[in-house]
């Protein structure tokens, strides 16, 4: 095996400092890019070296703009992770995904419009990285297959919209995405995704659904404190999914998924 596995956590909105583990350290990163959201916490869950960085700070001080998606990514894959899994609370976009539902994504699209969306600035070169699939597939069936085994209820597949935010949708758009036959909207998981991709890392994210946005008649509109109230109803079979698919993964040897993802960005750079 020439990779040792190790896993890299993003806690989102609700998850921004989980305590995961017994005994930890924690390191701060510099990267090029500037600093990531918070500290990386280190230890091991369930045997398995992992990494966890809370993507808005563990106070949850950062807006989905102002993430610096860059460094975060950047100092998962400086410390040695070969894997990311990110948690994602979103709106609903159909209603047979209910809020509490969680949903393995496998696309999205991506309506963000300020943020840096390749780590390819700081060279001379360029890299064109084909996205599709965005999400790691094995990674996914990995977590679906630990859902099915725990008995929790996913939904295998989902495409989320990725809005700029801060603010929520106008009905108008979230009927737009509806009609798009989009399951989900954030404000996340573009460039985050991307950019795990172009620096290696297999990446795969849980989303949790907690409200029908705006579209639906008969609910209540999303609001922050609604969307907090629902994901901590349902963290704990989030919290159980990620403590129980963490030894799934490490048991795994990826080498061929580490080096196919590798010869695609070498073969994305543009040279002439
Ligand atoms: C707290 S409501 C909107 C906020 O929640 C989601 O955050 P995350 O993806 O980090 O879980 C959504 O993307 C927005 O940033
Ligand atoms: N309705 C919504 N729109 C965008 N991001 C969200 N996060 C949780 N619910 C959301």
């Amino acid at each position: 095996m020439k990779y040792n596995v190790k896993i890299g956590i993003i806690g989102g909105s609700g998850l921004d400092n989980p305590s995961f583990f017994k005994d930890s350290t924690e390191q701060k990163v510099s990267t090029p890019y500037g600093d990531p959201s918070d500290s990386l916490i280190c230890g091991k869950l369930n045997g398995v070296d992992c990494v966890l960085l809370a993507r808005h700070g563990r106070k949850h001080s950062i807006s989905p703009t102002n993430i610096n998606y860059r460094a975060n990514i950047w100092a998962l894959k400086h410390v040695g992770c070969t894997h990311i899994i990110a948690s994602s609370a979103t709106g609903s976009l159909k209603e047979e995904i209910k809020p509490g539902d969680l949903v393995i994504l496998d696309s999205f699209i991506d309506l963000t419009k300020k943020r840096d969306y390749t780590m390819f600035t700081k060279s001379d070169k360029v890299l064109h990285i084909p996205i599709e699939p965005p999400f790691c597939p094995v990674t996914r069936s990995i977590i679906i297959e630990t859902a099915q085994s725990l008995g929790i209820q996913v939904h295998q597949t989902g495409t989320a919209v990725v809005i700029e935010g801060p603010r929520f949708s106008t009905k108008a758009e979230s009927n737009l995405y509806r009609m798009w036959n989009a399951d989900l909207v954030n404000m996340t998981l573009t460039p985050e995704v991307v950019l795990a991709k172009e620096a290696g890392l297999l990446y795969a994210t849980v989303a949790m659904a907690t409200d029908y946005d705006c579209w639906r008649e008969a609910t209540e509109k999303v609001n922050v404190t609604h969307v907090v109230k629902v994901f901590q109803e349902n963290v704990v079979k989030l919290t159980k999914l990620f403590i129980e698919v963490v030894p799934k993964i490490a048991e795994k040897n990826w080498d061929v998924e580490i080096d196919e993802l590798n010869c695609l960005i070498q073969e994305s750079v543009q040279s002439n």
